[in-house]
């Protein structure tokens, strides 16, 4: 569903050949493409990314959710048509795979999650990062004790340009600033930071009774009313522990566009460290310190499939993991179950309205409108 930038990575993932990184046990197959814009725009899609020409083109969301053909909606819209496109979809009784964040506001993905289970259908946030080799890999090294008791994490993902006149680099009608598309540095780029704070000290607590964080934020906005620049403590008092996740769109996180400035991500433990180098939302290294003066430094590359030019782009992992839960019958991942992306929505729901940050009653409504506007399209 839709077709820009992410739709494109994505879907381009989707074509990628599994057994590239080793993946024997799926098989990815795009079936129909919708634009709300037109059919042609999503007929041109199909061949921008090499798809099959057998795949349907439709000219309205609406088309694709009614479709028997289709087993999974990956839905690559604006944040702020979230709510109600992935609502279309579940109500059609279609699988859903939502780009991140998952929604404007905490009380839409309740409202989500609750229409999945009620629906039966399988429902996840493509925060892709969670799905990553390198993510597994260092949920491991915390839960095997390699770094002791993880009590804080610091995450930063900022991506821009300060352009000297009180300005960044964004036109002031761009998704990532305006206000009508829920633009602003928390739910675009703060969503990742978040993970690794989760991923990291809430993922792992033992039980399935979680404490969630009690949140302090400090916010900066832009002139448009999003905000430009955010820091969100997570606190989580009964297990000692915080976590640091920091955003701008004023500033990248690499300076000199190869991060050697230091680690995007740092996890501390009573006896040892976790770095990871690369931007948050896909670290290509880690290394870990121990207490006892031992280092050990691993690079993920992401594979990449020379039949299809040699694209890859680490996007396919999540959509494998779309497909595990589908041939299982699981109706949520145990990656990122349904309470923990609410959790998630929570903090930055907090952090938001402690920035005051707010945004149209258009894209915050919890009322689900088939014939709305954010699901009939902008033709
Ligand atoms: N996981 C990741 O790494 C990334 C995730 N994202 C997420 O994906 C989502 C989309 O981002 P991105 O692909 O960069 O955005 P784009 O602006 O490139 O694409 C959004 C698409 O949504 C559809 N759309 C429907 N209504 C609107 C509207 N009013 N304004 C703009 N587009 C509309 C359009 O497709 P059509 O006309 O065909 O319906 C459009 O091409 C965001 O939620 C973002 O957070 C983005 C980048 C990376
Ligand atoms: O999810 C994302 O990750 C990459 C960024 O370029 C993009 O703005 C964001 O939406």
């Amino acid at each position: 569903m839709a077709t820009g930038w992410i739709a494109e990575h994505f879907s381009k993932d989707l074509l990628a050949d599994p057994a590239v990184r080793g993946a024997h046990d799926v098989r990815h197959e795009i079936v129909a493409v919708a634009s709300s814009t037109s059919a042609e725009r999503a007929a041109t899609f199909i061949k921008k990314i090499d798809g099959p020409p057998s795949a349907a083109a439709y000219g309205s969301y609406q088309e694709l959710v009614a479709d028997p053909n289709v087993d999974i909606i990956h839905i690559g819209t604006p944040h702020s048509h979230h709510f109600q496109n992935a609502m279309l979809a579940i109500e059609a009784g279609k699988n859903v795979l939502c780009e991140k964040p998952l929604t404007v506001t905490a009380s839409q993905t309740r409202k989500l999650v609750e229409a999945a289970r009620s629906k039966g259908v399988f429902f996840l946030e493509a925060v892709w990062t969670r799905y990553f080799p390198i993510s597994i890999k260092v949920r491991e090294l915390i839960q095997s004790g390699a770094i002791g008791t993880p009590y804080r994490t610091y995450a930063d993902l900022s991506l821009g340009k300060d352009l000297g006149n009180g300005k960044i680099d964004f036109e002031d009608s761009h998704r990532l600033v305006s206000l009508d598309l829920a633009g602003g540095c928390i739910l675009d780029l703060g969503v990742y930071a978040l993970t690794w704070v989760f991923q990291t000290l809430y993922h792992l607590q033992e039980g399935d009774k979680k404490e969630a964080p009690t949140v302090v934020a400090a916010v900066n906005k832009y002139h448009t009313g999003a905000d430009e620049m955010s820091t969100i403590i997570c606190q989580f008092p009964k297990h000692k522990s915080m976590g640091i996740a920091t955003t701008t769109l004023r500033l990248p996180s690499d300076i000199d566009g190869r991060h050697s400035n230091g680690p995007s991500v740092r996890i501390q433990g009573s006896k040892g460290e976790i770095h990871l180098f690369g931007h948050a939302y896909a670290p290509h290294e880690y290394r870990l310190i121990k207490s006892d003066g031992s280092t050990e430094r691993v690079e993920y590359p992401i594979p990449k499939d020379p039949k299809r030019g040699g694209w890859g782009h680490g996007m396919f992992w999540e959509a494998d993991e779309c497909v595990r839960c589908l041939r299982d019958g699981r109706k949520e991942s145990a990656i990122l179950p349904w309470a923990e992306s609410i959790a998630i929505m929570e903090v930055m729901d907090a952090a938001l309205k402690q920035g005051d940050v707010e945004y149209p009653e258009l894209i915050t409504s919890d009322t689900f409108d088939s014939n709305g506007h954010l699901n009939t399209g902008r033709k």
